[in-house]
């Protein structure tokens, strides 16, 4: 393990899991438009100004790329979000950014804070720990820093675990939780990492946009 002097000096190139189903949504929930605006759109805009770089992990053939890199899950069968991490991951070590972590969030997370990568890298004590986001007593572990380091466990966990959950993941590694506060609005208070699966999820996702200027 390495030890890191100063993480907030550290690069961090990021991916948007965009690789599921939409199966309660109905449809490519990241692209519905909220507030006009597909809700990926939300996102990278929300992401662009905390990381080096954003690529987009989604399927081939997905409709709209926003100009960015598109990488796909690297085993069928949508595995899961951890396909999506381990896709991200791969895709870093072949770009030699010489970044230790990469930055993973999901597409149907519009109101993430403004200060994720840098509160999750403060926390980082070694350049093979895991950090993950947690509101409210509630961990979400498509949010998070993942070592390249990892890497090749992580591909390794993917095909041969049978459940592929992230949570047993965490198991194998040192793995750290950073906490962050609700945001209070005139709708009522919302939760940064609140997601949308949901057409009663999206609802409500209008609603707190209109209040949200965090
Ligand atoms: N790459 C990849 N990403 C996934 C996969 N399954 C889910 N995700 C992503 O992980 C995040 C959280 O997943 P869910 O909220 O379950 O989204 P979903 O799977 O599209 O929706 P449901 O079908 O309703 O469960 C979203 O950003 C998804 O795009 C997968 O098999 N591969
Ligand atoms: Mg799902």
């Amino acid at each position: 393990m390495t030890t890191i002097a100063n993480p907030e000096e550290l690069p961090v190139p990021a991916i948007v899991l965009a690789g599921g189903r939409s199966s309660r949504m109905g449809s490519n929930k990241a692209l519905l438009p909220l507030g006009g605006v597909p809700m990926l759109r939300h996102i990278i805009d929300r992401l662009s100004p905390q990381v080096t770089s954003v690529a987009l992990n989604a399927p081939p053939g997905w409709p709209e790329s926003f100009g960015l890199p598109l990488v796909p899950d690297t085993v069928a069968g949508q595995a899961g979000p951890i396909a999506g991490i381990a896709a991200g991951l791969h895709h870093a070590l072949r770009q030699d950014t010489g970044t230790t972590h990469i930055l993973t969030v999901p597409s149907d997370s519009p109101f993430f804070p403004a200060d994720l990568v840098l509160r999750l890298h403060a926390a980082i004590k070694g350049t093979d720990e895991i950090v993950i986001a947690v509101s409210g007593g509630q961990d979400h572990p498509v949010f998070g820093l993942w070592p390249l380091s990892l890497s090749a466990d992580m591909e390794m966990f993917l095909r041969t675990d049978e459940r592929r959950r992230l949570r047993d993941f965490f198991g194998r590694h040192v793995t750290r939780e950073v906490d962050f506060p609700f945001v209070e609005t005139p709708a009522g208070p919302l939760d940064p990492f609140f997601n949308v699966n949901t057409p009663d999820d999206f609802a409500r996702a209008q609603k707190f946009l209109e209040h949200f200027h965090a």
